[in-house]
């Protein structure tokens, strides 16, 4: 009898998976008061203290739309004397690099009006808080499909990455593609996910 060829993800999958996951997350958000929301990114922020303690520079994100804060955990790196720094993308199809940028510095609206630090100093973080929209407990994520992280993550694999997500960006599993590269772990605000840090 023929074995039937491994299945690939559908691209329409991840697309719709994108979509519906944008909707979950906007809905859980909506729904949050602020204190809430500025309560949970301390509790993730002090989740982080053992992994962030490990690093010599770490990379976050500077949240867009409904993204989980991750600010407070990035001035809690700063402030224990860690480097910290942003992603920087230049084009579509070149590979995004992080630069140096400290907490409390203004950013302005750079390639595709993404908020990043323009005049920092290209480093390569060892440990990597990556912005998820989704995640399954195998430790796979999807992102918004522009393939960055994917890309980074495959040239720097010596880099510790933890995704950071609400819990309500949880599915059962994610659709993986050969290129997608799986987190070490994941932070939500209800728990740690992943091999104890
Ligand atoms: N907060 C945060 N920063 C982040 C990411 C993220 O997910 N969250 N990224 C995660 O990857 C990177 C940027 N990701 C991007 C993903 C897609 C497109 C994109 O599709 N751009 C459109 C043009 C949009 C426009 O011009 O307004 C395109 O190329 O067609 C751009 C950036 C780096 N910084
Ligand atoms: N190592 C790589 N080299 C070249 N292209 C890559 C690499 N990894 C991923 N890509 C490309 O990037 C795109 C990533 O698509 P995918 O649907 O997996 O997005 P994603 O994982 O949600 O994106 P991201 O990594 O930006 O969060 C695909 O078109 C893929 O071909």
């Amino acid at each position: 009898m023929a074995v039937p060829p491994p299945s690939r993800p559908d691209p329409m999958n991840k697309a719709a998976l994108r979509t519906r996951l944008r909707a979950t997350r906007a809905a859980f958000v909506s729904h949050m008061h602020p204190d809430d929301i500025a309560r949970h990114a301390m509790a993730v922020a002090a989740r982080l203290i053992p992994i962030l303690q490990t690093a010599r520079c770490v990379g976050g994100y500077a949240p867009l739309g409904n993204e989980f804060p991750i600010l407070p955990a990035l001035e809690q790196a700063a402030s224990r004397g860690i480097a910290t720094a942003l992603p920087h993308v230049t084009h579509r199809d070149r590979p995004m690099d992080f630069r140096t940028w400290t907490p409390g510095t203004v950013l302005e609206k750079g390639c595709f009006g993404l908020p990043q630090p323009d005049t920092g100093l290209p480093i390569v973080p060892d440990v990597i808080l990556t912005p998820l929209l989704g995640f399954d407990r195998a430790l796979q994520r999807i992102g918004q499909g522009a393939g960055f992280y994917d890309r980074w993550l495959s040239a720097h694999p010596a880099s510790i990455c933890v995704g950071i997500a609400w819990s309500v960006q949880e599915v059962p599993q994610i659709p993986v593609d050969a290129w997608d590269m799986p987190l070490h772990a994941i932070v939500t605000e209800k728990e740690w996910i992943g091999p104890s840090s």
